[in-house]
This record gives structure tokens, C-alpha cells and sequence, in this order.
């Protein structure tokens, strides 16, 4: 594939590094769901969608213990089950059964037909709360204390759960997460699509559910003369230390400490140290799990890391198997990782890795699964969604590196992929040559503009793919779907909530749902992946 094929067309508005993780950032849908007979709630949309969410309280009870941190009977006011929900204030104490968790983990109850939000709290338990906030639609409340105790109650194996937003659900045996987690979709598409009826194929777990992670992406502080790398804690600037992070890589960890280590010894200033917005912001580090290959990226405020060269020559000393040090320049103060520029300090462009029997380039900011393992049960499902022939044309939208195209190439006539970050679809190039798939090429652009441009030009895909970021699908994507009306499109998503909202548009516009396959790509977090078959008959 040459440089030409790509598209030149590259819009300055692409979510740049949104993707990590979970596939990881970006607000979710801010729309409310429309009345209903039920008790309405919408915080799952209210809150920030990093996936790194847990308890928002200071004094935040250990989910694992199901005790108060404090005297539940100091702090009494009110366990009266028949204060109207209007009449609660924050310090009353309720009593709830939980119904459901949410989508950010936490157990949803009812308060006299008011959704009760409790973090730490899971389905089917009756639980004691402190009540911390009410709202019109939804009351907020603390867990003091688990009266009637879930069987999937576990202890959660990591020290800083609860504190750390990283995992929302450690408390809960892994086959209850799985439950909890098909549960979550199903409730999000009878809340945003009206349908209880879809069929769902059993949920695609992990053996092992731990050190699962290929790539970290940390926050830095500095106590005393310890660098500190971690994630915020939820709701709060304050990062907390991940050292030893059970769902990463051990790999992963230990490179994390040893890039720690080395700006700690050349005193490598950090992000708004001594009031300087010069500095580092955060470490991203990324493993492959095949390849063995160690990607090291310090994202910097501005454009000059100083003692670079020592810190390049210290740590290929600290950590040999480095395959490429790079550095992203990300001047301004916003929720995106990554700037848009990237310097090779020393070693590879980018990284490499494989899927199966794939090779792939991947450079420092583009998109790559987090959960290598799943990512193969994953592409099979949408390779069984897509039901190709060999004769079809198929878009990969939001395709990253092309690893879904890839992947189907051998299956179908052409494939075309768009991706708003240049760097990613300049991998996809390599890949594709690599891999020897003549049939597959990439373009740099916004789904939402590039597609609608093709279809103007005469193309006519039979299958459409997309894997969006959290916010989901533009209402110009979806548009250009029911005009276009391809026999078959694959939704890949990581975001019950606008998945289902942009699967309703669908649906009024004359598409069904073959099946829901849900795919654990994020276990001891709340965070579900879908696949989805869409068809429709009339083409
Ligand atoms: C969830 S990732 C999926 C990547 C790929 N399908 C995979 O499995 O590795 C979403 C990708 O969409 C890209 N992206 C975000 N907004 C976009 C847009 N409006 N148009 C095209 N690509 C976009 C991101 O850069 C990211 O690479």
C-alpha cells in the first residue's frame, strides 16, 4: 500500500488519543433518557467516562468489608423507610435493596420509586446508606453497612481498590462481574432502545482475569524525592500510586519503575513543578505481548525534555528490551492524553506486535486493544457479524491501525478504513503490506466526513464496521448508514448507553439485530464491550 492511496484529507477536530484504554476516554452521551414508567436517572451520563472510576467519598467505607468506617449509629438521623424521597437530606440513613449495578459499577435501589446510586454495593443485597446528595431524579448515598450479603461478595485482592479509579467491581467474584456486565447491556438497551427482547450470546470471559493489560498511561507527582505514577483518584486530582497494578502486565509494571526510576535520578522536572508548565505529564508505556517489545512515551508540556540524552542512554541501560523511547508534546491542559506531536528520542517509530498470525506497527499514539487476548475473540465476532462472502465491499470505520480490516481482508472483496489519526493510518498501511492483504486500504479522515464523501462518489459498501470512541457514533455517520442501506453493519462499542441510542436510530430505520455478543475486554472494572449484528432484508 503506498503513502498516495491514503487520503490527504486529515480534520484538525479528530479525537486524538482519546482512545486509550478503554478504549478509553472521552465524555459519554449527554442526552437524558426519555420519561418512562420507571424511576429516571441519568447520572451514568453525568459522570466522566474514563473507565477509572469508584466511590466519589473521602471517607469511603471499604466495599470489601460491608462495614461502616465509622459508627453507623453516631451518624444516625433517619432509617425510616417512609420519609418521602423528596423529604431525605444528606447524613439520613436509608435502607436499600439493590436491584442492578450501573454502568459506572455502582448498586442502583430504590428509595419510595427514587433510583439510590451506592458505590461498593452489589445486586441483590440490602445494604445501609448515608445519604450524601439528592437530586431531582437521583439520590446519591454512602455504603455504612451490608445487612443481607451477596454470594459474590469477594475481598478484593488490591490494596488501593476503592481509592484508585481504576477498577470499579474487584469486590465481585468474577462470574458475578460477567453477570453484572451482560446485565448492564440488556438494561441499557430497555432504557435507550425500548427492547427487552434481543438475543444475547453468553458473555466472552478470561481464564484469568488479572495482568491482562498491554499498556499503562500514568499521571506523575513527586513526594519528596520519589517520582509517584498512578491514576487519579475518582473525582479528585489527587493521584494515587498503581505500583504493582494487578490488571496490568507484570512487564508493564516493572517498566513503569524503571522509567520512574531514571527520571528520579537525573531529577527530571515534572508537569507544574516549581510552577514551571514545562515538564512531564504523564508516562505511557506499552508491552507486546507476543513480540516481547517495550514501547516507552513521556508526554511533555512543552517541546524540550531537559537531560534527554542522559535520560535515552540511562534507560536503555535500566531496561534493554526498550524498543523505541518517544516523547509527545501536549502544551495544552485538556482531557486528551496525547498531543498531536511526536518525536522519536531513540529506536523504532513504532512498536511492533501480533495478533494470531498479524503483524503490527503501531506507533506511540496510536489505538491498539488493551486486552490482547480478548482482542481475538473480539475481531472473531465481528467476523462472524460481518457474515462475508468474499465478494463484499467493507468499511472499517474508526479502524486504528486496520487490525479489524486486517483481519477480515481474506473474507472479503475490499476493504477501506478511515481513521482520524495520521500516524494510525500510516501504520495501517504497513500493516496491510506486511500482512500481504492487496485487498485492504487506509485513509486519514473523520468517519463522519469521509464516508458521506465516498457515498456521494458512487460507493456502495455491503458491510459497515465501526468502533467508535465512547461517545459513539455523529448523527452524520448514522445518517449516511440508513441512505446508503448496506445489507449488514457491525457495531463495536465500548459504551452500553450510546451504543443502544445509536442502535435505536438503526432500528426506526428499518434495521434489526441479529444478536448482542458482550466480550469482557476490561475485567474488575465496569467497563463491557459489545459486538452487534445489524441486517436489514430490503436490499
Ligand atoms: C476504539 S478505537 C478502535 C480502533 C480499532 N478498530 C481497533 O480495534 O484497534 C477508536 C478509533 O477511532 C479513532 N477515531 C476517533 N474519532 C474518530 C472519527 N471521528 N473518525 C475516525 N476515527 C476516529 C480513534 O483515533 C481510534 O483509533
Amino acid at each position: 500500500m503506498s503513502k498516495q492511496q491514503r487520503s490527504a484529507h486529515n480534520n484538525k477536530n479528530s479525537k486524538h488519543g482519546k482512545a486509550e484504554g478503554a478504549k478509553p476516554s472521552g465524555p459519554a452521551a449527554s442526552s437524558r433518557p426519555k420519561p418512562s414508567g420507571k424511576p429516571a436517572y441519568s447520572r451514568e451520563d453525568s459522570k466522566p467516562a474514563t473507565g477509572r472510576k469508584a466511590a466519589s467519598s473521602k471517607e469511603r467505607p471499604n466495599p470489601k468489608a460491608g462495614k461502616a468506617p465509622h459508627s453507623y449509629n453516631q451518624k444516625r438521623r433517619s432509617t425510616s423507610n417512609t420519609t418521602n424521597a423528596e423529604e431525605l437530606k444528606s447524613g439520613d440513613i436509608i435502607i436499600v435493596t439493590i436491584k442492578r449495578l450501573g454502568i459506572n459499577g455502582e448498586g442502583i435501589g430504590y428509595y419510595r420509586r427514587k433510583a439510590v446510586f451506592i458505590d461498593g454495593a452489589i445486586t441483590d443485597e440490602v445494604v445501609k446508606a448515608e445519604v450524601q446528595e439528592v437530586q431531582p431524579k437521583f439520590i446519591k448515598a454512602q455504603l455504612l453497612e451490608v445487612e443481607k450479603r451477596s454470594p459474590h461478595r469477594i475481598e478484593p485482592p488490591c490494596p488501593v481498590f476503592g481509592i484508585c479509579g481504576g477498577c470499579q467491581i474487584q469486590h465481585i467474584s468474577y462470574e458475578g462481574q460477567l453477570a453484572a456486565k451482560t446485565d448492564i447491556v440488556r438494561e441499557a438497551f430497555n432504557r435507550y432502545a425500548g427492547l427487552d427482547n434481543l438475543r444475547f450470546k453468553p458473555i466472552l470471559g478470561m481464564e484469568h482475569p488479572w495482568n491482562y493489560r498491554n499498556k499503562a498511561q500514568l499521571q506523575l507527582k513527586r513526594q519528596g524525592r520519589e517520582v509517584i505514577a498512578g491514576l487519579y483518584e475518582a473525582d479528585s486530582h489527587s493521584i494515587v500510586d498503581i505500583s504493582g497494578c494487578p490488571i496490568q502486565h507484570p512487564k508493564v509494571n516493572e517498566a513503569v519503575e524503571k522509567v520512574k526510576s531514571v527520571l528520579e535520578e537525573l531529577r527530571i522536572p515534572l508537569y507544574k513543578e516549581n510552577g514551571s508548565k514545562d515538564g512531564v505529564r504523564t508516562i505511557v508505556v506499552r508491552h507486546g505481548f507476543q513480540s516481547g517489545e517495550l514501547q516507552v512515551t513521556l508526554v511533555t508540556a512543552g517541546s524540550r525534555l531537559p537531560r534527554q540524552d542522559d535520560f535515552v542512554r540511562m534507560l536503555r541501560l535500566t531496561m534493554p528490551e526498550v524498543s523505541g523511547i518517544a516523547m509527545n508534546i501536549n502544551p495544552k491542559k485538556t482531557s486528551l492524553i496525547f498531543g498531536e506531536r511526536t518525536i522519536t528520542l531513540w529506536g523504532a517509530e513504532n512498536m511492533q506486535e501480533s495478533l494470531s498470525d498479524l503483524q503490527f506497527a503501531l506507533s506511540p499514539r496510536a489505538f491498539f486493544q488493551l486486552n490482547p487476548q480478548q482482542t481475538v475473540k473480539l475481531y472473531e465476532s465481528v467476523r462472524a457479524a460481518a457474515g462475508l462472502t468474499g465478494q463484499e465491499t467493507v468499511i472499517d470505520a474508526y479502524c486504528g491501525t486496520g487490525t479489524i480490516g486486517l483481519w477480515l481482508a481474506p473474507y472479503a472483496k475490499e476493504i477501506r478504513g478511515i481513521e482520524a489519526i495520521p500516524e494510525a493510518v500510516e501504520d495501517a498501511c504497513i500493516n496491510a503490506q506486511r500482512n500481504g492483504r492487496t485487498n485492504a486500504s487506509f485513509h486519514v479522515g473523520q468517519a463522519e466526513e469521509l464516508l458521506p464523501r465516498w457515498v456521494k462518489d458512487g460507493l456502495r459498501p455491503d458491510v459497515i464496521i465501526a468502533d467508535p470512541p465512547r461517545t459513539g457514533l455523529d448523527p452524520r455517520f448514522l445518517e449516511t448508514i440508513l441512505r446508503t442501506k448496506p445489507k449488514r453493519f457491525v457495531y463495536v462499542s465500548c459504551n452500553p448507553s450510546t451504543l443502544a441510542k445509536d442502535c435505536k436510530v438503526l432500528l426506526d430505520g428499518g434495521y434489526e439485530i441479529d444478536w448482542v455478543q458482550p466480550v469482557d475486554m476490561f475485567p474488575q472494572t465496569s467497563h463491557v464491550e459489545c459486538v452487534i449484528g445489524i441486517c436489514r432484508d430490503d436490499t
